[in-house]
């Protein structure tokens, strides 16, 4: 039995989670062809490496059928309600950073803060007879943040990419969703709304707290996390 890495197996998490274990004297890559999803690792015996998608990196965890993970906070806190029992954060890494918000069109003068989208959500449904629709694929955090927050008429509307793009398109009223550079908010008249920040999100090593750890693993496990405390 090997401790098993579970890394997004594509686009820019991959090659930064590669250059972060690079640095600390691990070498992850990918190998066969472009579309085989098989890696390698050296530097180090007894880790293989699994290619994954990131957002399927903490139900892995949280099963215990790869013992360390890098995917983002937002993904972890989203998918494993109970996520501080299921896994321990090893390290940020420093990458992936990403803000998950609340948005709306910049065109709502009057709405700048949770109250005033509560007080506009209460005139949405008299107006309109349906609740005013936030679209998101962050479930789970939105519907806990918007009720902690004393937000009550909404509807969650399911929206897995392009999310900014439903307030146009006229399937929401608002949206959440991460957001990085902030252009794709403002490309389609977005405001963040002054505290509507529900997570600060950035990519993490995470260490499965369900999984079986053979004493050969233990050790492995010692080494690694001695490795990456060589480099700060
Ligand atoms: N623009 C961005 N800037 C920084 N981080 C981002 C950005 N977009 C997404 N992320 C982060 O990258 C991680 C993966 O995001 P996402 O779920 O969109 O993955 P993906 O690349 O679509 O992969 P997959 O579809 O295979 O799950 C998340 O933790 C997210 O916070
Ligand atoms: O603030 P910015 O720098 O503009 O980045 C934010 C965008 O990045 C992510 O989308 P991604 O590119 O992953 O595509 P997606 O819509 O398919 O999730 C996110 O969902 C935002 O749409």
């Amino acid at each position: 039995m090997s401790l098993k890495l579970g890394v997004p197996s594509k686009g820019r998490l991959m090659e930064k989670t590669f250059a972060w274990f690079e640095k600390r004297g691990v070498s992850l890559s990918r190998t066969g062809s472009d579309r085989e999803y098989a890696g390698k690792v050296e530097g180090i015996d007894n880790v293989q490496l699994v290619l994954l998608s990131a957002g399927e990196i903490p139900r892995e965890l949280a099963a215990g059928r790869i013992h360390l993970g890098v995917t983002g906070a937002d993904l972890v806190h989203e998918k494993l309600p109970r996520w501080e029992q299921q896994v321990e954060e090893i390290a940020p890494l420093g990458f992936g950073q990403a803000d998950l918000i609340i948005a709306v069109p910049s065109c709502w003068v009057d709405v700048d803060t949770l109250d005033d989208l509560d007080a506009a959500a209460t005139a949405f449904r008299e107006v309109h007879g349906h609740r005013m629709r936030i679209a998101t694929k962050y479930h789970r955090l939105v519907r806990e943040f918007l009720t902690d927050s004393g937000v009550a008429d909404f509807a969650l509307v399911d929206s897995q990419g392009a999310t900014e793009g439903t307030v146009a398109n006229e399937t929401a009223e608002g949206i959440a969703d991460i957001t990085s550079t902030g252009e794709t908010l403002r490309a389609n008249h977005l405001k963040i709304l002054s505290d509507g920040l529900i997570l600060r999100s950035q990519a993490t090593l995470w260490r499965s707290r369900e999984a079986q750890y053979s004493a050969q693993d233990r050790a492995t496990l010692e080494t690694l996390l001695d490795m990456f405390d060589s480099v700060r």
